[in-house]
């Protein structure tokens, strides 16, 4: 793994100047015409109407809006923890409705990362422990689980950390704790949902820079919910949901298509 040591300075070098994606790359999310609906009768309400869009391997992209505009609706449909309506969803080509119980929980487990806002560690538990959660669940044996761990903690510089509890670490440590569990199995996609949000500004940044060099040098596409525009600058696509729709799409914008 690519130690993220040097991730603050990098950034830095890069910030707002990435859009590095490559046009041949592989679709690696394809997302048609999808509807999502919460409640019935006169408490229905349209979260998702009609959305369709293709998301490129090794892309790093903002989804923003404003509250209740249906971005992490659209985030848990794109994830696989959600189905959609109608619509289809293709992960590399593969309907993901054709993935059901737990063949659905071993892709999600094997291909995605998640870094939400809340951190969703287990306080009591050691951040070691946190961290190998996905491999527990992927099977992977202990000795196995345990230098995996170690080394997406290393590249997080959480090694020293390792054994003390999840509740004992500063918010920037839990959230770097947080992304070396999204990394420990190697994940195609991070999807990440407000990742600053509880973070001072500083932390903030550090958080993600280290989210950045990632995509960059792993080549991990990046999906990330935010209200923080200059997070989404950062990206190489921003897409604007507004009402469930999609209103501005910056990769569509830039192939003159009307967005
Ligand atoms: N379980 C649910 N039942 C009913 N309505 C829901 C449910 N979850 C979300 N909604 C509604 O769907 C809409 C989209 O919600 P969503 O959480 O996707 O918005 P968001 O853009 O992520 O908002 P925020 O930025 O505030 O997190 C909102 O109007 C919300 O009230």
């Amino acid at each position: 793994m690519t130690p993220l040591g040097d991730a603050q300075s990098s950034a830095t070098r890069d910030s707002g100047s990435m859009n590095k994606t490559d046009p041949h790359a592989k679709p690696i999310l394809a997302v048609s015409h999808v509807n999502k609906t919460y409640g019935q009768g006169a408490n229905r309400f349209e979260a998702l109407k009609d959305i369709s869009f293709t998301i490129r391997e090794g892309e790093s992209v903002a989804i923003v809006g404003k509250s209740g505009s249906g971005k992490s609706t659209l985030m848990h449909v794109l994830a696989l923890l959600d189905a959609p309506d109608s619509g289809t969803i293709e992960l590399e080509g593969v309907d993901t409705q054709s993935l059901k119980g737990a063949k659905l929980n071993r892709t999600r487990n094997k291909t995605f990362g998640f870094v939400f806002q809340q951190f969703f560690l287990t306080g009591n538990e050691s951040v070691l422990d946190n961290v190998i959660l996905p491999l527990k669940i992927a099977g992977v044996g202990r000795s196995s689980r345990r230098e995996r761990g170690m080394a997406a903690l290393e590249q997080l510089e959480l090694d020293s950390k390792a054994k003390n509890k999840a509740s004992a670490l500063s918010g920037g440590q839990k959230q770097r704790a947080v992304i070396a569990r999204a990394l420990v199995n190697n994940p195609r996609i991070i999807f990440a949902d407000e990742p600053t949000g509880n973070l001072d500004s500083a932390t903030g940044a550090v958080v993600e820079d280290i989210l950045f060099t990632l995509n960059r040098e792993n080549g991990i596409t990046l999906i990330v919910v935010t209200h923080d525009e200059e997070l989404a600058a950062r990206c190489d696509r921003r897409i604007l949901i507004r009402d469930g729709e999609i209103v501005e799409d910056s990769a569509v914008a830039a192939q003159g298509v009307a967005a």
